[in-house]
C-alpha cells in the first residue's frame, strides 16, 4: 500500500524549479560558494535545513535560493535532478515552472536562464524525457532503437512541458518578455505562462497586459489566487478566465461561486498551503468540497524541495486525510489529463498509460 503512491502513475502541474531542489544540491552548492567566500556558508546552512516556513521566510528563502541557483551550470543541473526525481516516483507527465531571469553578473538573459534548463531536460540520461513531442520523439526513437512501443525492455519515460513565470515584482515590461520568450520557444515545450510571487506584491492591472496577450497568441495561463486575502484580486483573476489556478486558501464565497461556474480546475498543494499556515488543517482545507463536488482538482507538491515532500506524498496524505481509496485516487490523477497545458498527442498517450493501470486495478 505504501509503495502504491509511488508506484500508481501521476501528473504533476504545480511545481516550481527552484522550489523543487535536493536539499543535497543546495547544501552542495552553498557550500562550493561558501568555499570561494561568496557567501557564508553557516548562514545558508541553518536556513536550507530549517523546517518552519511562513510565507514571508518562504520568500526570503527563495532570495538566497536564487543567490545560489542563479548561473547557467547550476540551472541546467537543477533541472536535470528535478526531472529525475519526478520521474522516479513515475510522474508520467510533469509541468515545470521557473521564473526566467536576467543576471548581468553572470551574463544572463532571460533567454539564455531558459536555454539552461533546456539543456538540463537534455541532460537527463536515466529517463526519456519527451518535451518537445514534434522535434524530439524521432531523436528519442533514434537513440533507443528497442524503444518501440511493444518492446518489453521499454524505457521509462516523462513527458515535461515547461510553464514561464513571471515574478508580481516584475514590472508590465519585463513580464512582456517573458511572454515572448514563452512564444519563441513552444517549439521546446513552452506551453504556457504562471503568475507567481509573493502575493503581498505587486498589481494585477500591472500584469494583465502580458497575461492577455499570452491569451491571445495561444499559450495557457495560470494563476497564483487567493494565497492571501485580496477579494478584488481574486474576482479579477476569475473573470480573466486562466485555464488553470493555484491555491485558492483565502476564497470567499462569491469566489466559489464563480470558480465553480466557471469550471476553471484548481492545483491543490497541501503540504504547501499547511507549512505556510495558508490553511490551518487538512480537516478545514478546500480540497474536500471541491473534491466531494466534483470540481476539476489535481494533486501537486508546489516545491517538493522546500517543503520536503513528494507527488507520492500528498497522494498518501490526501488518500489517508480525506478517506479515499487506490481506485479514488487513481481516477484522481488520470482525470488531471482534462487540463493538462499539452496538446492532443501527450493527451493521448497519457490516457493509454492511466487505462492500462486501471486495467490492472480491476482485476
Ligand atoms: C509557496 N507558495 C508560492 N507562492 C507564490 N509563488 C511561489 C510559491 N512558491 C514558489 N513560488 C515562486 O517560484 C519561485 C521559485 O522558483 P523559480 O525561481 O521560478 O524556479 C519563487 O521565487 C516564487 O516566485
Ligand atoms: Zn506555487
Amino acid at each position: 500500500m505504501e509503495e502504491w503512491w509511488k508506484t500508481m502513475p501521476k501528473i504533476e502541474l504545480h511545481a516550481h524549479l527552484n522550489g523543487s531542489i535536493r536539499d543535497s544540491t543546495l547544501l552542495e552548492l552553498a557550500r562550493e560558494l561558501g568555499d570561494k567566500g561568496t557567501i557564508v556558508f553557516s548562514d545558508f546552512e541553518q536556513v536550507i535545513l530549517k523546517h518552519d516556513r511562513s510565507l514571508v521566510e518562504v520568500f526570503k528563502l527563495f532570495d538566497l535560493i536564487h543567490l545560489i541557483t542563479t548561473d547557467h551550470k547550476t540551472v541546467t543541473k537543477i533541472t536535470k535532478e528535478v526531472v529525475e526525481d519526478f520521474a522516479a516516483e513515475n510522474v508520467v507527465y510533469l509541468e515545470l515552472r521557473t521564473t526566467p531571469k536576467r543576471n548581468d553578473s553572470k551574463g544572463m538573459s532571460k533567454e539564455s536562464y531558459m536555454q539552461a534548463v533546456v539543456e538540463g531536460l537534455r541532460a537527463v540520461n536515466n529517463v526519456d524525457v519527451d518535451f518537445a513531442h514534434k522535434l524530439d520523439a524521432e531523436a528519442i526513437e533514434n537513440s533507443h532503437p528497442a524503444n518501440d512501443r511493444n518492446s518489453e525492455s521499454r524505457r521509462k519515460k516523462i513527458c515535461v512541458r515547461l510553464l514561464l513565470s513571471i515574478d508580481r515584482r516584475e514590472s508590465t515590461e519585463a513580464a512582456m518578455e517573458t511572454v515572448k520568450l514563452a512564444l519563441q520557444m513552444k517549439d521546446l515545450g513552452v506551453v504556457g505562462i504562471d503568475l507567481s510571487g509573493n502575493p503581498v506584491i505587486g498589481e494585477w492591472q500591472t500584469f494583465l497586459p502580458a497575461l492577455k496577450f499570452a491569451k491571445e497568441q495561444g499559450l495557457s495561463v495560470t494563476l497564483h489566487s487567493g494565497e492571501v486575502p485580496n477579494s478584488e484580486e481574486v474576482h479579477a483573476m476569475l473573470d480573466f478566465l486562466p485555464g488553470r489556478i493555484g491555491h485558492a486558501c483565502y476564497f470567499e464565497e462569491d469566489h466559489w461561486r464563480k470558480l465553480k461556474s466557471f469550471k476553471i480546475p484548481v492545483e491543490i498543494c497541501l503540504t504547501s498551503n499547511i507549512r505556510t499556515e495558508t490553511i490551518p488543517s487538512l480537516d478545514v482545507h478546500h480540497f474536500a468540497d471541491l473534491y466531494n463536488s466534483e470540481h476539476p482538482v489535481s494533486l501537486c507538491t508546489d516545491d517538493m524541495g522546500v517543503f520536503s515532500t513528494s507527488l507520492s506524498h500528498e497522494y498518501r496524505l490526501a488518500a489517508s486525510a480525506y478517506g479515499l481509496g487506490m481506485k479514488e485516487m487513481h481516477t484522481l490523477a488520470r482525470d488531471a489529463i482534462n487540463f493538462i497545458f499539452a496538446g492532443n498527442d501527450a493527451k493521448e498517450e497519457l490516457k493509454e498509460i492511466f487505462a492500462s493501470v486501471s486495467k490492472e486495478l480491476k482485476a
